[in-house]
């Protein structure tokens, strides 16, 4: 239950929101979105989530917490836009692009070839025993997955399948390689590969096919 009623979050897309179906239509690269301290916002997020799954507060300071936050979601609910003019998803500048629904990871190269990432699982990321959820794991195959296809075809695609592969343990606060590539091609299915390492470690693999989407396909 949450404090938001549901038309505050149903913000429909405008005549000029750059979108044709399920695609973003306007792929330009925006860096100027939620303006110059927006990672450094995200980032404070991700911390307070950390903080959040480890603590253990108080009656009271589980009271002050939950007002403090409820100011904060009233200032977020003066400026919220649709969906393909936030800048969450579109910061190239930023870990994840400024996702804060992904693990945070940076790119070190892509192309049509694959994807070299590096990832960093968060403390809020715990599964149990000191390390990474395997959904989480998911997340960040199927987020990096996507854009060896994107980088593929120049277009949008949408997983069909995706199978992980968790071959050890995946460590929390660790930078972990990622690297994802093209397999093959049939036509819109791209059979994408990857795998997760901690060093020399191989933590988890991925086999996933993602199909391409059609123009103004939903
Ligand atoms: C250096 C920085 C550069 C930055 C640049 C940025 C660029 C990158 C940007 C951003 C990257 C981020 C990427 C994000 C990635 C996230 C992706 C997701 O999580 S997507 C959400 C989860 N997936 C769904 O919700 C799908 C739901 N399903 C569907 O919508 C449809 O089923 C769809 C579109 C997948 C396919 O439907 P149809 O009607 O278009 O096509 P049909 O004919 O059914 O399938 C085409 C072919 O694929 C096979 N197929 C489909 N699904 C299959 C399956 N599950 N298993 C096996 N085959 C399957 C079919 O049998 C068919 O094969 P035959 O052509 O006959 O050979």
């Amino acid at each position: 239950m949450t404090d938001s009623s549901p038309q505050d979050w149903n913000i429909p897309a405008k005549e000029d929101s750059p979108h044709e179906g399920g695609f973003r239509a306007d792929l330009k690269i925006t860096t100027e979105r939620g303006g110059p301290t927006y990672g450094e916002m995200i980032e404070q997020v991700r911390t307070f989530m950390d903080k959040v799954r480890y603590a253990c507060p108080t009656h009271e300071l589980a009271d002050e917490v939950i007002d403090d936050l409820k100011k904060l979601n009233a200032k977020l609910d003066t400026m919220l836009v649709d969906e393909w003019t936030s800048p969450s998803g579109t910061r190239v500048d930023l870990p994840s692009r400024g996702n804060i629904t992904l693990p945070p990871y940076e790119i070190s190269a892509g192309g049509p070839d694959g994807v070299d990432a590096t990832v960093i699982f968060r403390r809020f990321h715990l599964g149990g025993n000191g390390v990474a959820h395997g959904g989480h794991v998911a997340i960040a195959f199927d987020d990096l997955g996507g854009m060896a296809a994107a980088l593929r075809i120049g277009g949008v695609s949408r997983t069909g399948y995706l199978t992980v592969n968790y071959r050890s343990l995946t460590p929390l606060e660790t930078p972990l390689a990622v690297r994802t590539w093209v397999d093959r091609q049939e036509g819109r299915k791209l059979f994408i590969k990857g795998t997760i390492h901690d060093g020399d470690r191989l933590c988890a693999d991925m086999d996933a096919l993602f199909i391409a989407l059609k123009p103004g396909q939903a």
